[in-house]
């Protein structure tokens, strides 16, 4: 089975083309295996490119731990490299259907190939029950919660997928790696969440380090980098055009608020291509 490693701002996945052929059995488990930076290719999670009935193309992630992910804004601008670079479409428009709509993406080419990616992301989702998050709050705007012995305040939002953003003073002496695992399965989340740890620099800037549900700590999240510029404009914190710089690179991301919609820019790599016996 032929497979193709990428890479947007560091948040790796191991891509399959399903255009024409289906991965047979377990896929979960075979998102655990390939993850494994051991035993196996090494990455954050799995993505196969299927057809779609309804837009250009289907996206279907998993975490590395073998979730389900409905949205990844990272890897949905691989996925627009992977089809243009391989020839599976010419188009430089395209709409990429996921398990949380179709996203519309726009494709910038250098010497005949994707280098940028810009991703309509759709409308930030703060009503609790769409997050999930169980409270009685009508949003979650800065509302303090108690996780582990320490409070925190959370901006509770969905991407299509589910985010919790904290404000902190330094992201880089933050204890991520105890504190992402108890924010990831805290009981307020029933389908957990994934968690930013932000840093406003300036009110065109932030810094932001992630822990995702199903894969730990990753070098970016696109939905996650969404979730804090909505996060950020909607606490007084920022402007709505930010810089969001990642453990792994910098991504553009714009809140139109008046049309209540997010567009994210950054990079889309190819590392190596492969081929696994099964
Ligand atoms: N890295 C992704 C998000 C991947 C899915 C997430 N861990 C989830 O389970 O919701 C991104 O770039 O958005």
């Amino acid at each position: 089975m032929k497979f193709t490693k990428m890479q947007g701002c560091g948040n790796d996945y191991v891509y399959i083309d399903c255009t024409k052929t289906q991965v047979l059995g377990d896929v979960a488990d075979l998102a655990v295996k390939i993850s494994d930076r051991h035993f196996g290719v090494g990455s954050d999670g799995l993505i196969l490119i299927k057809p779609s009935e309804n837009a250009d193309f289907f996206m279907d992630m998993y975490n590395s731990d073998g979730s389900r992910g409905k949205m990844c804004g990272n890897g949905i601008r691989c996925v627009g490299k992977f089809v243009y670079d391989k020839g599976l479409t010419d188009k430089t428009e395209l709409k990429i259907e996921t398990l949380s709509g179709i996203k519309n993406l726009k494709l910038s080419v250098e010497n005949g190939k994707v280098d940028l990616v810009t991703v309509d992301m759709g409308s930030p989702d703060l009503k609790p029950e769409n997050i999930p998050v169980i409270t009685d709050k009508n949003v979650m705007i800065n509302e303090p919660i108690i996780v582990g012995d320490k409070e925190y305040n959370v901006t509770c939002i969905s991407m299509g997928n589910p985010h919790a953003v904290v404000f902190v003073d330094d992201t880089d002496n933050f204890p991520i790696e105890t504190v992402g695992p108890l924010f990831e399965k805290h009981k307020i989340f029933p389908d957990r969440v994934n968690t930013e740890f932000v840093q406003v620099i300036d009110r065109n800037h932030i810094k932001m380090r992630v822990w995702e549900r199903g894969s730990g700590e990753t070098l970016a999240c696109g939905t996650g980098a969404c979730a804090s510029v909505v996060a950020s404009v909607i606490n007084g914190l920022t402007d709505n055009e930010v810089k969001v710089s990642l453990l792994g690179g910098d991504l553009h991301i714009k809140y139109d608020k008046d049309k209540n919609m997010v567009y994210m820019t950054g990079p889309a790599v190819t590392v190596f291509e492969g081929e696994i016996s099964l």
